[in-house]
């Protein structure tokens, strides 16, 4: 197997079609819905119609929760309000169906797939489909040694890339992604505050079960001493995740590079998959392109890694569990938004009448409604009565 160079991707990711997309807005602008009065769903469909190449956007049938799993050394410092090395029962929650994802995923009718990448525990304590794609048993303690070797860094991200391929190959439309860990918003903040160049105490949270003002200083102390580690390697992607960041974490990042290959749209959860995002987009600046982040969760690192990708998220709801929960709330608003882009019907004269949108702006002029169907409008989505209601 050839070394992996995660720049290589820059040359494989392209953006989703610009032409598509304008063919989307100018669809967008023939609804009988007035401009802005469905506020983003707006651009979620022309993103989506653009992603999937299509128009009208096609529904999102076949949407998968994927979450990588790990632990992390530096949990052992007291930076979670997590007991260390307890991430598999976080897991066992959510096979049990009785953790917040599992619950909102089972009512929402979205499978839920769980990769062990590097948890510490028995292997025999969890199913075979989750265990039997750990490259290690828990992550280094980042703040004094590698989270990886280089090895484990590249198995790491080779499984999520051969993950993203599965997906894509089983006809996952849209990836809600997400993390299970103790101790993971450690290095994912690390590697935010490395690749923004800013300093621990700009990035320091209080994480998943909330810490006090003590564990916010250890937590602040082991970013800044993993911060000296990163630094050094800051040119090289995969050195950097061995570094400081961590098994699941290079999973996931190997997962965005390759979704993005696929074309496969992923919603992206809270700070650690925009850490990995961020990872991503520094090998391939194309990349952010296939994302929708699905939230902020009030981790300050979060907010600056999406700030830096120019991703503008699109719920604020206070979800800060992790494990692709806030994430998933956002997809039904990228299903509203291909059903609408589908479902609703055209401006006729009349309906044009009745919003009183003649003289509004620069909209087009009255000509050509009706046969002016796109080439990619497939069949026409409107029936001629279906306006008379
Ligand atoms: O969504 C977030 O930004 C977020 C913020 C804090 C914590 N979490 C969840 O909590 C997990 C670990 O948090 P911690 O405090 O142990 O580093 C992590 O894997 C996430 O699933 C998630
Ligand atoms: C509008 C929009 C623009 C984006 N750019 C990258 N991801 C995106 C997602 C959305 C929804």
């Amino acid at each position: 197997m050839s070394r992996l160079n995660l720049d290589d991707f820059s040359d494989l990711i392209e953006r989703p079609d610009s032409g598509v997309r304008r063919v989307a807005e100018e669809h967008r602008e023939r609804l009988a819905v007035p401009p802005g009065a469905l506020g983003r769903i707006d651009e979620l469909g022309e993103w989506l119609s653009a992603a999937q190449g299509r128009v009208p956007a096609a529904p999102v049938e076949h949407p998968r929760v994927v979450l990588f799993a790990g632990d992390h050394g530096v949990a052992g410092l007291g930076v979670s309000g997590r007991p260390a090395g307890g991430a598999h029962r976080l897991v066992r929650a959510t096979l049990d169906g009785v953790s917040p994802i599992a619950v909102l995923a089972r009512r929402m009718g979205v499978p839920v797939r769980i990769v062990d990448a590097g948890l510490d525990c028995d292997p025999a304590l969890l199913p075979d489909e989750v265990v039997r794609h750990r490259v290690r048993r828990g992550s280094g303690r980042i703040d004094v040694e590698d989270a990886l070797t280089a090895d484990e860094a590249e198995r790491a991200v080779r499984l999520g890339m051969a993950i993203a391929d599965e997906e894509a190959d089983s006809g996952t439309d849209v990836v809600v992604l997400g993390d299970v860990s103790v101790g993971g918003t450690t290095p994912a903040s690390t590697l935010i505050a490395a690749l923004c160049g800013t300093d621990a105490s700009v990035v320091t949270g209080r994480g998943g079960a909330g810490i006090d003002d003590l564990a916010w200083m250890r937590k602040c102390a082991a970013i800044r001493d993993s911060l000296r580690r990163a630094r050094p390697v800051l040119g090289d992607q995969l050195e950097l995740l061995a570094a400081v960041g961590g098994a699941d974490l290079a999973a996931m990042t190997g997962f965005l590079l390759q979704s993005s290959v696929r074309r496969m749209p992923v919603i992206l959860d809270g700070v650690v998959s925009a850490a990995c995002a961020l990872v991503a987009q520094r090998a391939a600046f194309r990349a952010p392109d296939w994302w929708l982040a699905g939230h902020v969760s009030g981790e300050p690192a979060q907010a600056k890694a999406l700030d830096r990708m120019a991703l503008n998220p699109l719920l604020d709801h206070g979800v800060t569990v992790g494990e692709g929960t806030g994430a998933l709330l956002a997809l039904p608003f990228v299903q509203a938004a291909a059903a609408l882009s589908a479902e609703l019907p055209e401006r006729t004269e009349d309906t044009k009448g009745a919003e009183g949108a003649e003289g509004a702006e620069g909209t087009e002029g009255p000509e050509r409604e009706s046969g002016a169907g796109e080439a990619e409008a497939e069949s026409a989505a409107a029936p001629p009565g279906s306006d008379t209601d």
